[in-house]
């Protein structure tokens, strides 16, 4: 179903299409959870924006599959990687994405849930918060006092980016902070995103990706020695995966 190798050792799965790549995910988010619930009493997973994660939203809130009966939700921590800077019933807010396909299906505590606040009118502001938040929940028991998320779950644009960390942007190169409010010119928006510092941070990092349109952005990322936004994603202590569908996976050469 796939082979190791790819960016700096990067575990490359392609299934044939996004509900195959999505069960791959899956399969991970469960055993990730086990083993963090079972080592460390915590399961503290940071979800992914854009359209991608729904099929492995559905996937996780579905009885009927096997994943969602295996994921101990009552000791899972749900953070997200990005958010729009919009409230959260907004079509476009990740959090009301989230919250419908999964959160709102699936017996996580709601103070469990810790929501990027788009709708703070000082994305600063609503970043640095976000950074507290984050740090009271999970304390920064290691040594670099860099919290230590379990598994953060990661799409790819076709630009490259990942997150809301896009080329050329400020938050990219932010090392002083884990959360940013970041200004994407070509969206002529404000994100608000993981740093690169708390995704190295990460026991595990997935990346979902799907569809003909992310084949030359994987490639340049996994082969091609591009230096995007998601090639720059490099857990020092953890695991990086790739899930991908045979379209997203059709422009590698191995
Ligand atoms: O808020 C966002 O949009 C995401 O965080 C972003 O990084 C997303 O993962 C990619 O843009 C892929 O988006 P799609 O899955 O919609 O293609």
């Amino acid at each position: 179903m796939g082979e190791p190798g790819g960016l700096s050792g990067a575990r490359v799965l392609v299934a044939p299409d996004l509900a195959g790549a999505a069960e791959l995910a899956a399969q991970e988010v469960v055993a990730r959870g086990q083993a963090a619930a079972a080592l460390r009493g915590r399961f503290a997973l940071a979800l992914a924006g854009g359209h991608t994660p729904r099929a492995l939203h559905a996937l996780l809130a579905d009885p009927a599959q096997p994943f969602r009966a295996r994921i101990p939700w009552a000791r899972t921590e749900i953070f997200f990687g990005d958010e729009r800077c919009v409230p959260p019933d907004h079509p476009d807010s990740n959090y009301r994405a989230a919250r419908e396909a999964l959160l709102a299906r699936v017996p996580v505590p709601e103070r469990q849930v810790h929501r990027l606040r788009g709708e703070d009118p000082d994305p600063a502001a609503a970043a640095r918060a976000y950074e507290a938040e984050l740090r009271a929940a999970l304390g920064s028991e290691e040594g670099d006092g860099v919290p230590r998320l379990d598994l953060v779950l990661l799409g790819l644009g076709p630009d490259g980016h990942t997150a809301s960390l896009f080329p050329g942007t400020a938050a990219l190169e932010a090392s002083d902070r884990l959360v940013a409010a970041n200004h994407v010119p070509r969206l002529g928006a404000w994100r608000l995103t993981f740093t690169l510092p708390l995704l190295d941070a990460a026991r595990a990092v997935i990346f979902l990706v799907a569809g003909a349109e992310k084949a030359p952005a994987v490639a340049a990322v996994l082969e091609g020695g591009a230096d995007l936004p998601a090639a720059r994603v490099r857990p020092e202590r953890g695991e990086l995966l790739w899930a991908l569908d045979a379209a997203a996976a059709s422009g590698l050469r191995r």
